[in-house]
């Protein structure tokens, strides 16, 4: 197992929320943000939090805020804004949207880890979740490259690493329900 000092935490809480209509990271779930879901998850596993957003608003949290490099450029440049100030080799990655989200399931990240792999990210349903994934520092270049040639798509930029999936049985893919709609954030407040 590798020690919490070798792993920061980033947590993505910029982008537009243009499905929901208001920021993600504030919507309560059983009275709680989002955004706090993820923090919790993560506190038991990492020596370090930061939050990647532009939002002033998330300053209340009380943990570090960085800025996104790239502008409006989405998740790729929120990762890689993340990678760049963060000072270990291993950093779990996770959006602002997944309140079901727990540490049973970031544990399964870290214990995946072996060899030359610098990506190990969720597979939850055949779906691919590159934010709810442990990437090595060592990204950050080839996203900075990426980046600068106009490149967007996190999921084509992850497949420029080597990358080693870790796939979910029925039970654990309750918990990496994300929540991008009305509609979804209703549903599990049902
Ligand atoms: N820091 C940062 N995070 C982002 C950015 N774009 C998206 N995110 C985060 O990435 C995660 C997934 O975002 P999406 O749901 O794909 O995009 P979104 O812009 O939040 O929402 P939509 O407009 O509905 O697509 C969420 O946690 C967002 O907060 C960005 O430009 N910067």
């Amino acid at each position: 197992m590798i020690d919490k000092k070798d792993i920061t935490g980033i947590i993505l809480s910029g982008g537009k929320s243009s499905r929901m209509g208001n920021d993600k990271g504030f919507l309560l779930y059983d009275g709680k943000p989002f955004v706090q879901y993820s923090i919790d998850a993560l506190k038991p596993l990492v020596s370090r939090i930061m939050i990647v957003s532009n939002n002033e608003d998330y300053d209340v949290f009380g943990l570090e805020r960085i800025e996104d490099v790239i502008e409006n450029a989405g998740p790729l440049a929120g990762i890689y804004s993340g990678l760049k100030q963060s000072s270990t080799t291993y950093n779990l990655v996770l959006s602002c949207d997944i309140p079901l989200i727990s540490t049973e399931i970031l544990k399964k990240l870290i214990d995946a880890v072996e060899g030359d792999y610098e990506v190990i990210q969720i597979k939850s349903q055949g779906k691919n979740m590159p934010l709810i994934a442990l990437y090595k520092k060592s990204c950050e270049d080839v996203f900075l490259k990426l980046l600068k040639d106009g490149e967007r798509r996190l999921q084509f930029a992850v497949n420029q690493c080597k990358v080693k999936n870790v796939i979910l049985n029925n039970e654990e893919v309750f918990f990496t329900k994300n929540i991008n709609t009305p509609e979804q954030l209703n549903d599990i407040l049902k």
